[in-house]
């Protein structure tokens, strides 16, 4: 028959809610958001995309792209790292991006900006 088990508070994951809509008191370096989270805005009236572990609202670029919107939303609610990166944007492409910066990805969810992540050396500071 299973046991159960006391747990005590250190051996308890800490949950960590996540918010469907913007914190606008919360600043962008600061706000750790989920890919979970990312995926829940997917569409041409809110549209979250990642890049290099950072998360990007987009919404009102869309329009603006000069590759065009439909690109973008290929990547809504996910990661575009590779699409961005294989499009070949220059540096003031890199520039705009800081625009649109919401937050970014835990340590966990990381691929680039983390100890042991993969190394690019052309990422944004
Ligand atoms: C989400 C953040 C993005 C920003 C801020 C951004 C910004 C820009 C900018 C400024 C240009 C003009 C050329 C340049 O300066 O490099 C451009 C072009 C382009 N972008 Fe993006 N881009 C983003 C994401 C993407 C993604 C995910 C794709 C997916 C494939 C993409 C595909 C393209 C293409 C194909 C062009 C070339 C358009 C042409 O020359 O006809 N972009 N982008």
């Amino acid at each position: 028959m299973a046991q159960l088990q006391t747990l005590t508070n250190s051996q308890i994951e800490p949950i960590r809610f996540t918010s469907r809509v913007k914190l606008s008191t919360s600043l962008p370096g600061e706000r750790i958001i989920t890919l979970e989270e990312v995926s829940w805005h997917d569409n041409i009236s809110d549209c979250w995309i990642v890049i290099y572990d950072r998360v990007y609202d987009v919404t009102d670029f869309l329009r603006e792209h000069p590759g065009g919107h439909d690109v973008l939303l290929d990547y809504a609610g996910r990661d575009g790292t590779c699409a961005f990166r294989g499009s070949g944007h220059s540096k003031a492409a890199c520039e705009a991006l800081k625009e649109y910066l919401i937050g970014e990805l835990p340590m966990t969810e990381r691929l680039f900006r983390k100890p042991d992540g993969l190394k690019l050396i052309d990422i944004p500071k």
